[in-house]
Protein backbone atom coordinates (compact mmCIF):
# COMPACT_ATOMS: atom_id res chain seq x y z
CA UNK A 1 0.00 0.00 0.00
CA UNK A 2 1.56 3.52 -0.89
CA UNK A 3 2.52 5.37 2.53
CA UNK A 4 0.13 8.83 2.59
CA UNK A 5 3.67 10.91 3.44
CA UNK A 6 3.48 14.32 2.04
CA UNK A 7 6.56 15.68 1.31
CA UNK A 8 8.33 19.64 1.31
CA UNK A 9 11.23 19.87 -0.53
CA UNK A 10 12.22 23.73 0.26
CA UNK A 11 14.23 26.32 -1.77
CA UNK A 12 14.46 24.95 -5.13
CA UNK A 13 16.43 27.58 -7.47
CA UNK A 14 16.71 26.00 -10.19
CA UNK A 15 14.06 25.68 -13.02
CA UNK A 16 14.76 21.74 -13.41
CA UNK A 17 14.54 21.12 -9.96
CA UNK A 18 10.70 21.12 -10.46
CA UNK A 19 10.77 18.55 -12.73
CA UNK A 20 12.58 16.83 -10.59
CA UNK A 21 11.21 17.32 -7.46
CA UNK A 22 7.83 16.28 -8.55
CA UNK A 23 8.98 13.19 -10.35
CA UNK A 24 10.10 12.37 -7.40
CA UNK A 25 6.72 12.68 -5.51
CA UNK A 26 6.89 16.03 -3.36
CA UNK A 27 3.63 17.07 -2.60
CA UNK A 28 5.08 21.05 -2.00
CA UNK A 29 7.69 23.13 -3.22
CA UNK A 30 9.35 26.01 -1.31
CA UNK A 31 10.30 29.21 -2.89
CA UNK A 32 12.45 30.71 -0.79
CA UNK A 33 12.25 34.46 -0.44
CA UNK A 34 14.89 35.27 2.10
CA UNK A 35 17.65 37.62 0.89
CA UNK A 36 20.50 36.04 3.18
CA UNK A 37 19.75 32.51 2.07
CA UNK A 38 21.38 30.43 -0.63
CA UNK A 39 18.07 29.82 -1.79
CA UNK A 40 16.92 33.03 -2.55
CA UNK A 41 14.86 33.87 -5.46
CA UNK A 42 14.17 36.70 -6.84
CA UNK A 43 10.47 37.41 -7.91
CA UNK A 44 10.65 36.72 -11.42
CA UNK A 45 12.57 33.59 -11.11
CA UNK A 46 10.13 32.45 -8.69
CA UNK A 47 6.86 33.40 -10.97
CA UNK A 48 9.03 32.19 -13.78
CA UNK A 49 9.56 28.76 -11.62
CA UNK A 50 5.76 28.37 -10.33
CA UNK A 51 4.49 28.61 -13.75
CA UNK A 52 5.77 24.71 -14.31
CA UNK A 53 4.13 22.91 -11.08
CA UNK A 54 1.33 21.22 -11.92
CA UNK A 55 -1.76 22.09 -9.86
CA UNK A 56 -2.51 19.60 -6.50
CA UNK A 57 1.64 20.53 -5.90
CA UNK A 58 1.34 23.25 -3.47
CA UNK A 59 3.76 26.61 -3.59
CA UNK A 60 5.31 27.76 -0.41
CA UNK A 61 6.84 31.23 -0.48
CA UNK A 62 8.79 31.48 2.64
CA UNK A 63 9.34 34.81 4.24
CA UNK A 64 11.02 35.99 7.33
CA UNK A 65 9.52 38.86 9.61
CA UNK A 66 8.35 40.29 6.14
CA UNK A 67 6.36 43.48 5.91
CA UNK A 68 2.40 44.01 4.53
CA UNK A 69 4.88 46.19 1.27
CA UNK A 70 6.86 42.96 0.92
CA UNK A 71 3.87 40.43 0.92
CA UNK A 72 1.95 42.71 -0.96
CA UNK A 73 4.83 42.61 -4.04
CA UNK A 74 5.16 39.12 -3.26
CA UNK A 75 1.80 37.89 -3.84
CA UNK A 76 1.01 39.97 -6.55
CA UNK A 77 3.70 38.75 -8.45
CA UNK A 78 4.16 35.18 -7.69
CA UNK A 79 1.17 32.27 -7.85
CA UNK A 80 1.36 31.08 -4.11
CA UNK A 81 -0.44 28.93 -2.46
CA UNK A 82 0.70 29.22 1.08
CA UNK A 83 2.64 31.34 2.59
CA UNK A 84 5.15 29.77 5.04
CA UNK A 85 6.02 32.46 7.93
CA UNK A 86 9.89 31.40 9.16
CA UNK A 87 10.51 34.23 11.72
CA UNK A 88 9.54 36.02 15.42
CA UNK A 89 6.08 36.31 13.85
CA UNK A 90 3.88 36.66 16.24
CA UNK A 91 0.05 34.78 17.11
CA UNK A 92 -1.49 38.07 16.22
CA UNK A 93 0.73 38.62 13.10
CA UNK A 94 -0.42 35.28 11.59
CA UNK A 95 -4.01 36.15 11.83
CA UNK A 96 -3.13 39.28 9.95
CA UNK A 97 -1.76 37.77 7.04
CA UNK A 98 -3.68 34.91 6.75
CA UNK A 99 -6.95 37.73 6.64
CA UNK A 100 -4.86 40.15 4.31
CA UNK A 101 -3.78 37.35 1.43
CA UNK A 102 -6.21 35.20 1.83
CA UNK A 103 -3.23 32.18 1.49
CA UNK A 104 -3.35 29.40 4.14
CA UNK A 105 -0.10 29.96 6.29
CA UNK A 106 2.12 27.73 7.79
CA UNK A 107 3.77 28.79 10.78
CA UNK A 108 7.22 27.67 12.02
CA UNK A 109 8.37 26.83 15.11
CA UNK A 110 11.37 26.26 16.55
CA UNK A 111 12.41 23.54 18.80
CA UNK A 112 16.33 23.17 20.83
CA UNK A 113 13.89 22.28 24.19
CA UNK A 114 10.81 21.04 26.27
CA UNK A 115 9.47 24.78 26.83
CA UNK A 116 9.85 25.63 22.89
CA UNK A 117 7.20 22.38 22.27
CA UNK A 118 4.51 24.54 23.85
CA UNK A 119 4.59 27.19 21.35
CA UNK A 120 3.07 24.42 19.23
CA UNK A 121 -0.23 24.95 20.82
CA UNK A 122 -0.43 28.46 20.68
CA UNK A 123 0.55 29.13 16.76
CA UNK A 124 -1.77 25.93 16.48
CA UNK A 125 -4.95 27.85 17.35
CA UNK A 126 -3.92 30.68 14.08
CA UNK A 127 -2.38 28.92 11.63
CA UNK A 128 -3.27 26.49 9.08
CA UNK A 129 -0.43 24.15 9.74
CA UNK A 130 2.34 24.28 11.94
CA UNK A 131 6.18 23.41 10.81
CA UNK A 132 8.23 21.85 13.64
CA UNK A 133 11.54 23.00 13.04
CA UNK A 134 14.86 22.96 15.13
CA UNK A 135 16.33 26.27 16.36
CA UNK A 136 19.21 27.82 14.79
CA UNK A 137 22.51 27.11 15.92
CA UNK A 138 24.48 30.39 17.70
CA UNK A 139 25.65 32.54 15.24
CA UNK A 140 23.49 31.27 12.07
CA UNK A 141 22.65 33.70 9.73
CA UNK A 142 19.42 32.55 8.50
CA UNK A 143 16.43 30.85 11.01
CA UNK A 144 16.00 27.84 8.60
CA UNK A 145 17.80 25.50 6.13
CA UNK A 146 20.97 24.89 8.88
CA UNK A 147 21.15 21.28 8.73
CA UNK A 148 20.52 20.80 12.33
CA UNK A 149 17.77 18.38 14.03
CA UNK A 150 16.06 18.94 16.70
CA UNK A 151 15.84 15.66 19.63
CA UNK A 152 12.67 14.18 17.70
CA UNK A 153 12.38 12.45 21.52
CA UNK A 154 10.61 16.10 22.64
CA UNK A 155 7.86 15.63 20.14
CA UNK A 156 7.16 11.78 19.90
CA UNK A 157 3.52 10.95 20.53
CA UNK A 158 2.99 14.63 20.76
CA UNK A 159 -0.06 15.19 18.54
CA UNK A 160 -2.04 18.58 17.76
CA UNK A 161 -5.63 19.94 15.92
CA UNK A 162 -3.44 21.11 13.19
CA UNK A 163 -1.48 19.58 10.21
CA UNK A 164 2.32 19.90 11.09
CA UNK A 165 4.84 19.03 9.33
CA UNK A 166 8.66 17.63 10.96
CA UNK A 167 11.99 19.90 9.51
CA UNK A 168 15.46 20.02 10.69
CA UNK A 169 18.34 18.36 9.72
CA UNK A 170 16.67 15.02 7.64
CA UNK A 171 18.46 13.98 4.95
CA UNK A 172 17.76 10.19 3.44
CA UNK A 173 19.52 8.10 6.04
CA UNK A 174 17.46 9.42 8.73
CA UNK A 175 13.76 10.36 7.56
CA UNK A 176 12.56 7.49 7.96
CA UNK A 177 13.46 6.97 11.76
CA UNK A 178 12.48 10.24 12.55
CA UNK A 179 8.96 9.42 11.11
CA UNK A 180 8.93 6.34 13.27
CA UNK A 181 9.74 8.15 16.37
CA UNK A 182 7.29 11.41 15.57
CA UNK A 183 4.43 10.26 14.30
CA UNK A 184 5.25 12.76 11.70
CA UNK A 185 3.05 12.32 8.36
CA UNK A 186 4.55 15.36 6.87
CA UNK A 187 8.64 15.83 6.16
CA UNK A 188 10.28 19.08 4.90
CA UNK A 189 13.78 19.63 3.80
CA UNK A 190 16.43 21.68 2.24
CA UNK A 191 19.55 20.97 3.00
CA UNK A 192 19.41 17.12 2.90
CA UNK A 193 18.72 16.73 -0.90
CA UNK A 194 21.79 19.18 -1.93
CA UNK A 195 25.09 18.92 -3.29
CA UNK A 196 25.95 22.24 -2.33
CA UNK A 197 24.20 25.01 -0.57
CA UNK A 198 21.13 25.84 -2.62
CA UNK A 199 21.90 23.02 -5.33
CA UNK A 200 19.13 20.26 -4.95
CA UNK A 201 19.92 17.00 -6.10
CA UNK A 202 17.78 14.59 -8.15
CA UNK A 203 19.11 11.22 -6.70
CA UNK A 204 18.71 12.81 -3.43
CA UNK A 205 15.30 13.86 -3.72
CA UNK A 206 14.26 10.57 -5.08
CA UNK A 207 16.26 8.87 -2.61
CA UNK A 208 14.35 11.23 0.70
CA UNK A 209 10.86 10.47 -0.44
CA UNK A 210 11.51 7.12 -1.40
CA UNK A 211 12.66 6.56 2.45
CA UNK A 212 10.19 8.30 3.66
CA UNK A 213 7.19 6.53 2.31
CA UNK A 214 9.06 3.03 2.78
O1 LIG B 1 16.70 27.25 3.74
C1 LIG B 1 17.06 28.38 4.07
O2 LIG B 1 18.12 28.89 3.67
C2 LIG B 1 16.20 29.21 4.98
C3 LIG B 1 16.57 30.51 5.25
C4 LIG B 1 15.79 31.28 6.09
C5 LIG B 1 14.64 30.77 6.64
C6 LIG B 1 14.28 29.47 6.37
C7 LIG B 1 15.03 28.67 5.54
N1 LIG B 1 14.66 27.35 5.28
C8 LIG B 1 13.42 26.87 5.72
C9 LIG B 1 12.96 25.50 5.52
O3 LIG B 1 11.76 25.27 5.39
C10 LIG B 1 13.90 24.35 5.63
O4 LIG B 1 13.47 23.34 4.78
C11 LIG B 1 13.91 23.85 7.07
O5 LIG B 1 14.41 24.87 7.90
C12 LIG B 1 14.82 22.62 7.19
O6 LIG B 1 16.08 22.90 6.68
P1 LIG B 1 17.20 21.76 6.62
O7 LIG B 1 17.60 21.45 8.02
O8 LIG B 1 18.29 22.36 5.84
O9 LIG B 1 16.59 20.58 5.92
Amino acid sequence: MPSDIRVKICGLTDPADIPAAIVAGASYLGFNFFPKSPRYLDLEAAAFMATSVPVGVGKVGLTVDADDATLDLLTTSVPLDFLQLHGKESPARVSEVKARYGLPVIKVVGISGPEDVTQIDFYGKVADQILVDAKPPKGADRPGGNAVAFDWKLIAGRRWPVPWMLAGGLNPDNVAEAIRLTGARQVDVASGVESAPGVKDADLMRAFIENARA
